[in-house]
């Protein structure tokens, strides 16, 4: 069973009765599953400081802006996220999976090698509540504008980049009004990330900047914000990616066709579109930062 040492304070009780949680096989034969995180302690304590001061009454955006680094004008963020400890663990939880016969899909259209989070049981127990008690109070700081208080679905996976299997990924934006990209390892050398324009604002001549990943660190930029990954020299690199999605505002617009969308049924999260949009659609986006 899958368990990414998120259950650290477990009883004497408990771990009597069910010894085997915890435990990382090598073979897994039935569905993964993981347990609902008892604990924050796979978050860096810095983040959850972080967490905790967008919570606060007077949160505001310049007061959040001293916990991170920001990136040029492109509204680029970043900030500590997970514990070494579990990173590592994630990691090795992830190659066992790999290397099982488990059935796999990839985790995007550009990325070949990498890990779907549904498919191992990590969607609803571990980036839903990431997504909506740690991630949305900073996000709702961040890109009001963008639905980053109201982000209610996602696509989350972990990419790798190795010698012989992906290298690189070109320039693209992500089905996604924000995106968090954490760098979980392992050793690599280059690699790093690129950000050109905003999709919907660009200009004759763009400019880009190059953004190094940091492990156990995460990225928060705009979905729309041209990006792609420059080439490893050497090592293997692992990251996690979410892509969030706020209906609010894709109801109105598909952010990759720009068209008003049709909406078909879909299985989960689907694509992060709702189907009551006429109803639903918030008068101004501001709205949704009222929660
Ligand atoms: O390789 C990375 O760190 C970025 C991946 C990415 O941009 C994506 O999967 O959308
Ligand atoms: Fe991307």
């Amino acid at each position: 069973m899958l368990c990414l040492f998120l259950d650290r304070g477990r009883s004497a009780e408990e771990k009597a009765a069910n010894p085997s949680v915890g435990g990382t096989q090598s073979h897994h034969r039935q569905p993964l599953q993981t347990k609902t995180p008892r604990s924050d302690s796979f978050l860096a304590p810095e983040f959850l400081e972080i967490v905790s001061y967008c919570t606060s009454p007077d949160a505001h955006l310049d007061g959040l802006l001293r916990y991170t680094e920001s990136f040029s004008d492109k509204r680029i963020y970043r900030l500590p996220v997970f514990t070494e400890e579990f990173c590592r663990a994630f990691v090795e939880e992830l190659e066992n999976f790999e290397q099982s016969d488990m059935p796999k899909g990839r985790p995007n259209s550009m990325n070949n090698y990498g890990v779907l989070l549904n498919e191992i049981g990590m969607d609803e127990n571990f980036i839903t509540p990431l997504r909506e008690k740690y991630l949305r109070p900073i996000t709702a700081l961040l890109y009001p504008d963008l639905g980053g208080a109201c982000l209610d679905s996602h696509k989350a996976f972990v990419v790798k980049y190795a010698l012989h299997e992906d290298l690189d990924l070109s320039s693209h934006y992500d089905n996604a009004e924000v995106t968090l990209n954490v760098s979980l390892g392992k050793d690599f050398t280059e690699g790093s990330l690129y950000f050109g324009d905003f999709r919907q604002d660009p200009s004759p001549m763009p400019s880009y900047i190059e953004v190094e990943h940091v492990g156990t660190q995460g990225l928060l930029h705009r979905g729309g914000q041209i990006h792609g990954a420059l080439p490893i020299a050497s090592g293997e690199r692992w990251n996690l990616i979410v892509w969030m999605r706020a209906s609010a505002i894709r109801n109105r617009l598909c952010p990759m066709c720009n068209q008003k969308p049709e909406l078909v049924e879909a299985e989960g999260f689907g694509d992060g579109f709702t189907e009551s949009a006429e109803d639903d659609v918030p008068e101004t986006v501001d709205l949704c930062s009222l929660w």
